[in-house]
């Protein structure tokens, strides 16, 4: 069994297909989505605001390797060009964690090292899984109360967005 918490990005095009992208090609791997939110952007900070989501998939035939490879494939299907870091992009999808497995190989760095710094990943992430814990740094509770405010404020709610699992 492989248990993985994603976080899905996009801040060009069609933002909220993107994201719905990821849950149509996941399918019944999908147990849980976020809300969707509309959030500031960090590090680059000179382009449009993101769409932001975390879901928790779960699927016995994957293994990690194998979460990052779905998230490529499906970041290339969305027209994904790698261009600058933290610049735009019409989806990302990261690998947060996953269950039980700790990796500090570059292509695949587990858990993902920016969790900790990121309100746009700890704030749905905590919606969906109130008692999460990023493994080596406590809970994803605890993280984000370690937040400035500003930084936890930069992420805006957008109930009026939905994203569907499929299955
Ligand atoms: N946990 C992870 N999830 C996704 N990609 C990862 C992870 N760890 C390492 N990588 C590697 O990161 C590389 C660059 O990814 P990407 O272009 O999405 O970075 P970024 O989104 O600009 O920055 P960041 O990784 O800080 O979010 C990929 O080639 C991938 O192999
Ligand atoms: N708010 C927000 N900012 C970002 C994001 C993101 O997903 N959300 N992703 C980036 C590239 O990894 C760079 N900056």
């Amino acid at each position: 069994m492989s248990r993985a918490v994603l976080s899905l990005g996009s801040n060009l095009g069609d933002r909220l297909g993107h994201l719905q992208s990821v849950l149509d090609g996941l399918g019944r791997a999908v147990l849980a989505v976020s809300t969707v939110y509309e959030t500031e952007p960090w590090g680059v900070t000179d382009q449009p605001d993101f769409l932001n989501a975390v879901c928790i998939v779960d699927d016995p035939a994957r293994d990690h390797w194998a979460w990052l490879r779905a998230g490529q494939e499906l970041e290339q299907a969305a027209g994904r060009v790698r261009e600058v870091r933290w610049g735009p992009r019409t989806l990302d999808v990261d690998v947060v964690t996953v269950d039980g497995v700790t990796s500090d190989d570059p292509e695949l760095l587990l858990p993902h090292p920016g969790t900790p710094e990121r309100s746009s990943v700890l704030v749905p992430w905590l919606e969906i899984e109130p008692e999460a814990v990023l493994p080596g740094h406590g809970s994803v509770r605890s993280l984000l109360m370690a937040r400035p405010v500003e930084d936890r404020d930069s992420v805006h709610p957008r109930p009026d967005l939905r994203l569907f699992r499929k299955g």
